[in-house]
């Protein structure tokens, strides 16, 4: 760690341009510990419309617990997190989600028992027992976005089908499909191509393109280099809670100090 602390200067002055898209959220001066353990350690980092950024680095390198306090399940210690300049600490991740923020779990959180269909309309019925806008008429319609959906991620034969009883594959595109039907402005994903066969990733990678095309912003935690190196427009190193470094992809891939970070955490 003390050898890469002497080449922060030069890795944060080698930094890319930012692009010109608008900067959706920011994190400034972010803090977190856990007991003595700083999880979070200082970050700051900008996510622009229209970028896919890729947050890579060791296990417990502090990403998910990144993710956490964009969406509200963890309160940062302190630091400021503005999504479109307007401030996230203190909003419950609920409301967090209805700004425009989605997000995946490492472990999914699909609902089990519930068929494929209904695990993509509950995104978009959020008080469907209570009150369901629009009647039968805007059900049929959102029935159809859900089919299309299911379709865009291979999952169209399935939708009767219990969550619970789908491919680990398939649960991974449900997941998708789920952040999907959210029509959020960002998607934070954390690891959703994990354990993937190779031509899963590679549909998934197809499915990720596509919709970044379409204008979604897309933040991404991910240990598979052939999707970092894949779909990246920018590369965020996290070793530590410390940002490492923020730049293009070849610059940061590039950098043998992150590179033996990288794979000494990969070979262990
Ligand atoms: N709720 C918690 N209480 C205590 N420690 C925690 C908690 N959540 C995370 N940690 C610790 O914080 C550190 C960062 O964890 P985090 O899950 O954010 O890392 P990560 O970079 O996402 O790792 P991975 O790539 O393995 O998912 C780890 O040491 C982890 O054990």
């Amino acid at each position: 760690m003390n050898a890469i602390t002497e080449h922060e200067g030069a890795m944060q002055a080698a930094l890319a341009p930012q692009g010109d898209g608008e900067v959706l959220l920011s994190i400034r001066h972010l803090n977190k510990s856990f007991g003595g353990l700083k999880v979070t350690n200082d970050v700051s980092l900008d996510l622009r419309a229209g970028i896919v950024t890729t947050l890579v680095g060791p296990n417990g390198a502090g990403k998910t617990t990144l993710f956490n306090q964009i969406t509200g399940h963890l309160v940062p210690d302190d630091g400021e997190i503005l999504w479109r300049g307007q401030s996230l600490i203190g909003r419950r991740h609920f409301q967090i989600a209805r700004m425009g923020i989605a997000r995946t779990f490492q472990d999914l959180r699909l609902f089990n028992q519930m068929s494929v269909e209904e695990n993509v309309l509950t995104v978009m019925e959020p008080v469907s027992w209570i009150w369901q806008p629009g009647g039968c008429a805007a059900r049929q319609q959102r029935l159809e976005r859900v089919h299309d959906i299911l379709a865009r991620t291979g999952l169209a034969t399935k939708a009767r089908t219990r969550a619970l009883d789908l491919s680990y594959a398939e649960r991974k595109f449900l997941s998708m499909a789920r952040i999907m039907a959210a029509d959020a402005r960002i998607w934070l994903l954390d690891e959703p191509a994990s354990g993937l066969d190779r031509s899963s990733y590679k549909r998934f990678l197809g499915l990720l393109r596509s919709e970044v095309a379409k204008g979604v912003t897309v933040c991404i935690i991910e240990h598979n280099l052939d999707i970092v190196v894949g779909i990246s427009d920018r590369i965020a190193f996290l070793d530590q809670g410390k940002l490492l470094a923020d730049g293009l992809p070849d610059e940061v891939l590039k950098n043998p100090h992150l590179a033996a970070i990288y794979f000494g955490d990969q070979t262990s």
